[in-house]
């Protein structure tokens, strides 16, 4: 029996990595399915255009699909770029023998605007490809062109997901709303007679390989054997934490970013541990003295781009306190649970991206001129130099006084102290790589 799920994308390369099979890949991969490819172009692409296109001989194309499904076995499959007619009939008259569920994004024109269908193929899509689909994942400019409509509303994506579905045969049609006006991204679909909407706030990122990625969440998930509707609801998920989290390169459209899905929860994991083990060594060194009347937090960041509010910051819920001579963690390390100390290392982060660790101990001069002593380079804000404007913004404060106290001094701090304000406790903030470098610098203290 095989244990691992199969889906297969029959879809063209980008060179660039970002769209077609490669984003398929990555996006297979993210959910724990085994990627199958039948490639059926190769296209010289990057982040601003695509250079030249190299269609498959329509029989190698069909041959790469016979070959995996009678040996491996395909669970779920997708379709991206088909590139012409004859492709298509090929495609569709191989697939047609066998009855996985079949997903086809409509590619058209690739975001840097180059076409990657034929004019003349999109009536043999419309003939041989949308009949065989589970479903069909249009944008609105795809939607327009299969339906014949103008899309500018959600309403006329539902009349157009249900006028292609009834023309076409298609099972079920998804519009994506990614391009409609609007603060959200409103996907609707038409399956079984019924409407479905699907929303998601509209995130600022990278958008290369949207289209490409999401039908492939989709397909992956079909082959794990989620019925459609929840396939497509993880799908939305996945694509806007891709979208929000994708790595900025290239000139033109970066892309989304398919490793988040699993890099998040596998970084939150070594950052609990991390953290935990930490705090346990910090109790056991009893270090009374270092904390504050407010208590202490210990905290530990996502690597960028992944950090980027307070949720993405470890903490120690209910902070550490005096305990008789010991100190204690009031609560367990959770992500989430840290304002201040958050915060400052998010600020700290802009600066020095690598340094996501950090704690506050009590401030004392004597503090202050021993970390000096022992060689650690010591900043500092004075919260009476707040600009009106930042201190009327909620939240502002910290990061204005770590960006300040960054600014001031030559090298890279690894201390940064307030002497605090009328009801504010002056505070010492020790940062670090990581919890263990954090600890090394508390113990030279010490
Ligand atoms: C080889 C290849 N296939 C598909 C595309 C389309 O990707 P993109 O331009 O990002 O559009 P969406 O997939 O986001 O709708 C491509 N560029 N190259
Ligand atoms: C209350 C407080 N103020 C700090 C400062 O640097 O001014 S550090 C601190 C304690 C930690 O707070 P949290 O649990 O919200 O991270």
């Amino acid at each position: 029996m095989r244990l691992v799920k199969t889906a297969l994308t029959i879809a063209g390369s980008d060179s660039g990595g970002g769209a077609g099979i490669e984003a398929d890949l990555k996006t297979f991969t993210a959910f724990g399915v085994h990627g199958l490819v039948a490639i059926t172009s190769v296209t010289a692409q990057n982040t601003t255009s695509v250079t030249a296109i190299h269609d498959i001989p329509p029989e190698v194309v069909a041959e790469q699909i016979r070959a995996v499904v009678e040996d491996i076995g395909v669970d779920a499959a997708k379709t991206g770029m088909l590139s012409n007619a004859e492709i298509i009939k090929a495609v569709a008259k191989t697939v047609e023998k066998y009855d996985f569920p079949l997903v086809v994004d409509p590619v058209m024109i690739a975001k840097s605007g180059a076409p990657l269908l034929r004019e003349d193929a999109v009536d043999a899509l419309v003939k041989y490809i949308l009949p065989l689909a589970t479903l069909v994942t249009p944008n609105r400019f795809e939607a327009e062109k299969l339906s014949g409509m103008e899309i500018k509303t959600v309403e006329d994506a539902r009349r157009a997901a249900k006028k292609i579905a009834e023309e076409t045969g298609a099972k079920a049609v998804i519009v994506k709303g990614g391009h409609l006006s609007g603060e959200y991204a409103i996907d609707v679909l038409y399956h079984n007679g019924t409407f479905k909407e699907y929303r998601a706030p509209k995130v600022e990122g990278c958008t290369h390989g949207t289209g490409c990625s999401f039908s492939a969440a989709i397909t992956a998930n079909l082959a794990k054997g989620l019925g459609l509707e929840d396939a497509i609801g993880v799908a939305k998920k996945f694509i806007t934490l891709g979208i929000a989290t994708g790595h900025r390169i290239g000139h033109g459209h970066c892309p989304v970013n398919q490793s988040a899905w699993i890099e998040i929860p596998a970084e939150k994991w070594r950052i609990y541990k991390e953290l935990s083990e930490a705090v346990r060594k910090f109790e056991e060194m009893s270090p009374v003295h270092l904390i504050p009347e407010v208590g202490t937090n210990f905290v530990y960041s996502l690597p960028l781009p992944y950090a980027r509010t307070i949720e993405d910051v470890a903490g120690v819920k209910g902070r550490i306190v005096k305990y008789g001579n010991s100190v204690k963690a009031v609560g367990p390390v959770e992500f989430g649970v840290s304002d201040h100390l958050a915060r400052a290392v998010l600020a700290y982060m802009r600066f020095y991206p690598e340094y996501r660790s950090a704690i506050n101990v009590r401030y004392s001069e004597e503090i202050v001129e021993l970390a000096k002593e022992q060689g650690l380079k010591v900043s500092f804000y004075d919260r009476r130099e707040e600009p009106i404007e930042v201190k009327e913004k909620e939240g502002a404060t910290i990061p204005w006084g770590i960006e300040t106290a960054v600014k001031r001094a030559k090298n890279r701090p690894d201390i940064i102290y307030h002497l605090g304000d009328i009801g504010k406790e002056p505070m010492i903030i020790i940062f670090g790589k990581n919890p263990r470098e954090v600890l090394e610098k508390v113990r030279l203290i010490l």
